[in-house]
C-alpha cells in the first residue's frame, strides 16, 4: 500500500537539545494516527516538523512522494499539509466564509464561492457563514478551523489537541462526527492528545512517545494486548503492577509463586501487569493485603488493595480489583491470580 506520509530516522535539535530522536513511522492514505505521551515528550514538535515550521537536523519526511530532508527543506505552504491548532487560530476580523476562503487564493472567484459553499454545507455551517469567530461556540469554531484546513485539499491534516477545548459532554459526539468526515474524504491525519481514550475513539493507529522517541507504534488494540514496555502499559493504564522476581524459573510475587519460562535477568527489578479481570478476591484474615480504597462503579465495587508491610521489596502499593462482594476499609482479603498470558516488564 502506498504511504501518504513516511518519516524516516528524524532528528530534531532545538537550542542544542535533542528534542526528537530517530523517529520513524508511516501512514497509508486515509489512516488517522493518535500521538500520545507525557507532557514535553515532543508531540507538538513532531507535528511542527512535519508541517515545516521546525527544521529537522537529519532524517527524511516523505509527503505523498515528495522527499524533504535537512538539505532540502520545503516551505510549509508547499507541503500540502493542513494544520488545526489547539486554539483554532481563526482570523478574528474575518467572517466564517472569509476564514474558510483564506487558503483558496489560487482559485477563481467563482470556484472559490462553490468550494466554500460546499464546505459550509459539509460542516453544517451554512447558518453561520457571515458571523465572526467570537460569535461562535467552541464546537462551531472547531468546525470552521476544520473547513479552513481542508479547503485547499491537503494531502495530510495535522491536529494539535483538537478536542481539548470542547465541552466533555459534546466531545465524544464531535470526535465520531469528525472521524466520519475524515474517512469520507479519505484524509490522512495525525492528532496530538493527552487523553488515551480519545485515541480509541478517533484513531486507527497510535504512537506512544517518551522523551523524543516513539516507544511503540501500532493499532490501539494491538498496543493494549501487547504493550512492549512498562512505560507503554503504564501510560495506557492497562492494569496494576505487582512487583515480582524470577528465581530459578519461578515467578514470585507477594501473592503467589508459579512456574514461568521468561528470560528475565534476576538483577532487574520487574513488575507483573495484572488486569482486574485476572484477579478474584475473598475475605481472609491471614492475608497481608487489605482494602485501602472503595468506590462504586458500573462493574461492581472497585477496591484498591495495599500490602500491610510496605517495606517488603515485593510490597503492593495499589492493586485494582472489581468484585460484587462487600468489603469495608481495612478488611483483609486474599487475592488469586487467574492464569493468563503473563506480561512482565523491567521497571524503570
Ligand atoms: N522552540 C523551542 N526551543 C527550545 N526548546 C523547545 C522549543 N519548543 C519546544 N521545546 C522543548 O521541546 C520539548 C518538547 O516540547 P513539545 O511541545 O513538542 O512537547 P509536547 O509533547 O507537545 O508537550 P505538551 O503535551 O505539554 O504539549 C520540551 O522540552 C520543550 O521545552
Amino acid at each position: 500500500m502506498s504511504h501518504v506520509l513516511a518519516v524516516n530516522q528524524l532528528d530534531v535539535t532545538l537550542d542544542n537539545q535533542s528534542i526528537l530522536n530517530n523517529i520513524s513511522f508511516s501512514l497509508s492514505r486515509g489512516e488517522i494516527l493518535g500521538l500520545v505521551g507525557p507532557s514535553g515528550c515532543g508531540k507538538t514538535t513532531l507535528l511542527n516538523t512535519i508541517a515545516g515550521f521546525i527544521a529537522q537536523q537529519s532524517g527524511e519526511i516523505i509527503i505523498d512522494g515528495t522527499s524533504i530532508d535537512a538539505t532540502n527543506l520545503l516551505a510549509p505552504e508547499k507541503r500540502h499539509v493542513g494544520m488545526i491548532f489547539q486554539d483554532y487560530a481563526l482570523f478574528p476580523h474575518l467572517t466564517v466564509r472569509q476564514n474558510i476562503a483564506f487558503g483558496l487564493k489560487s482559485l477563481t472567484k467563482e470556484q472559490r464561492i462553490i468550494r466554500v459553499d460546499d464546505l459550509l454545507a459539509l460542516l453544517k455551517l451554512e447558518d453561520y457563514s457571515e458571523r465572526f469567530p467570537h460569535q461562535l461556540s467552541g464546537g462551531q469554531q472547531q468546525r470552521v478551523a476544520i473547513a479552513r484546513a481542508i479547503a485547499p485539499q491537503p494531502k495530510l491534516l495535522l491536529l494539535d489537541e483538537p478536542f481539548s477545548n470542547i465541552d466533555a459532554r459534546l466531545r465524544q459526539a464531535l470526535m465520531l462526527e469528525l472521524r466520519q468526515l475524515l474517512k469520507s474524504l479519505d484524509m490522512t491525519a495525525i492528532f496530538v492528545t493527552h487523553n488515551k481514550d480519545e485515541v480509541f475513539t478517533f484513531a486507527d493507529k497510535m504512537a506512544v512517545m517518551s522523551a523524543g522517541t516513539i516507544l511503540q507504534f501500532g493499532s490501539p488494540s494491538m498496543l493494549c494486548q501487547q504493550p512492549n514496555s512498562y512505560q507503554v502499559a503504564d501510560f495506557l493504564q492497562l492494569g496494576s503492577w505487582l512487583p515480582c522476581k524470577v528465581v530459578e524459573g519461578q515467578l514470585i510475587t507477594c501473592i503467589s509463586q508459579f512456574e514461568i519460562s521468561l528470560p528475565l535477568e534476576r538483577s532487574q527489578s520487574s513488575a507483573l501487569l495484572v488486569k482486574p479481570q485476572h484477579l478474584s478476591i475473598e475475605a481472609n484474615t491471614n492475608s497481608k493485603l487489605c482494602v485501602s480504597n472503595i468506590s462504586v462503579t458500573e462493574q461492581g465495587f472497585h477496591y484498591l488493595l495495599t500490602s500491610e508491610n510496605d517495606q517488603d521489596d515485593l510490597a503492593i502499593h495499589q492493586l485494582s480489583v472489581y468484585s460484587e462482594q462487600v468489603f469495608t476499609l481495612g478488611d483483609k482479603v486474599a487475592v488469586e491470580i487467574k492464569p493468563h498470558d503473563y506480561l512482565i516488564f523491567a521497571t524503570p
